[in-house]
């Protein structure tokens, strides 16, 4: 997250970091939601068959050891079908990853909400992106979980051709866009976090894509997997695995 702020440590206890194993040590690659005690919401790009998986729930530092933290192996994990590796603006950038174990709920492993099917938000909706990922374009990533303030872009904005044009699908949801907050390299997969009427958080976006140009740049909003156009496709997956 470019020009976020720490986290308070375990507030959006939904938040996991995957981590992939290379040379005998495992790294952060992406973000993830925990919607299930054991099932993990992330981005289909963040996934690569060739690589050995762990999902870290109940972190805030990825550079210390956290009581209350847990490494889970995947089971299983399930890519959309209609996911195309060649080019993230076709959407359908979700992934699913069943756990090999449930995880026990407590103070800092807690479920992120799923949205009400089709539910889309209005321009500059108030919603927050929390991410380990890149704290400026090409810059290193955070090492406390980041959060950072990000208004939602709607559709017709977010569409116009100076912004990202013919790139954004309606199954998409854009946040940002001013050139200085953003998602980064390593959000991917992560949650757009957004309070409903009633007060409770929905997880309502999946980080999926930035401008090449750079992460914040301006007209170019953080494009995120739009969580309400998937309900059926996450109940199925879940139902069937
Ligand atoms: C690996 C990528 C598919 C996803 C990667 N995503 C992210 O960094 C994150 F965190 F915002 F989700 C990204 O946007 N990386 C930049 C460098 C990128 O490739 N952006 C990008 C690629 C293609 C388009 C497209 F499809 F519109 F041409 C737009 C932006």
């Amino acid at each position: 997250v470019v020009n976020g702020v720490d986290a308070k440590p375990h507030s959006w206890p939904w938040q996991i970091s995957l981590q992939y194993e290379r040379d005998g040590e495992w790294r952060h690659t992406c973000g993830g939601s925990l919607i299930a005690a054991n099932w993990v919401m992330t981005a289909a790009h963040c996934i690569n068959t060739k690589f050995n998986y762990r999902v870290f729930v109940g972190k805030h530092n990825l550079v210390e050891e956290e009581a209350g933290s847990k490494a889970i192996v995947p089971e299983k994990i399930v890519v959309h079908e209609k996911w195309n590796p060649i080019f993230v603006a076709f959407g359908n950038d979700i992934a699913l990853i069943k756990l090999s174990e449930s995880v026990p709920l407590t103070d800092h492993v807690q479920l992120g909400c799923i949205p009400p099917a089709e539910t889309v938000l209005s321009n500059l909706y108030p919603c927050y992106i929390t991410g380990w990922g890149r704290l400026y374009t090409g810059g290193p990533i955070a090492d406390k979980l980041q959060q950072a303030l990000m208004p939602v872009a709607d559709y017709a904005t977010c569409s116009q051709p100076d912004w990202w044009g013919i790139a954004v699908r309606t199954t998409m949801v854009c946040a940002g866009g001013d050139g200085i907050v953003a998602g980064c390299n390593g959000d991917s997969g992560g949650p757009l976090n957004c309070k409903n009427a009633d007060g409770a958080w929905e997880v309502h976006g999946i980080a999926s894509f930035v401008s090449g140009l750079g992460c914040n740049h301006e007209k170019k909003p953080t494009v995120f997997t739009r969580v309400s156009a998937f309900n059926s496709w996450i109940d199925q997956v879940m139902m069937n695995n």
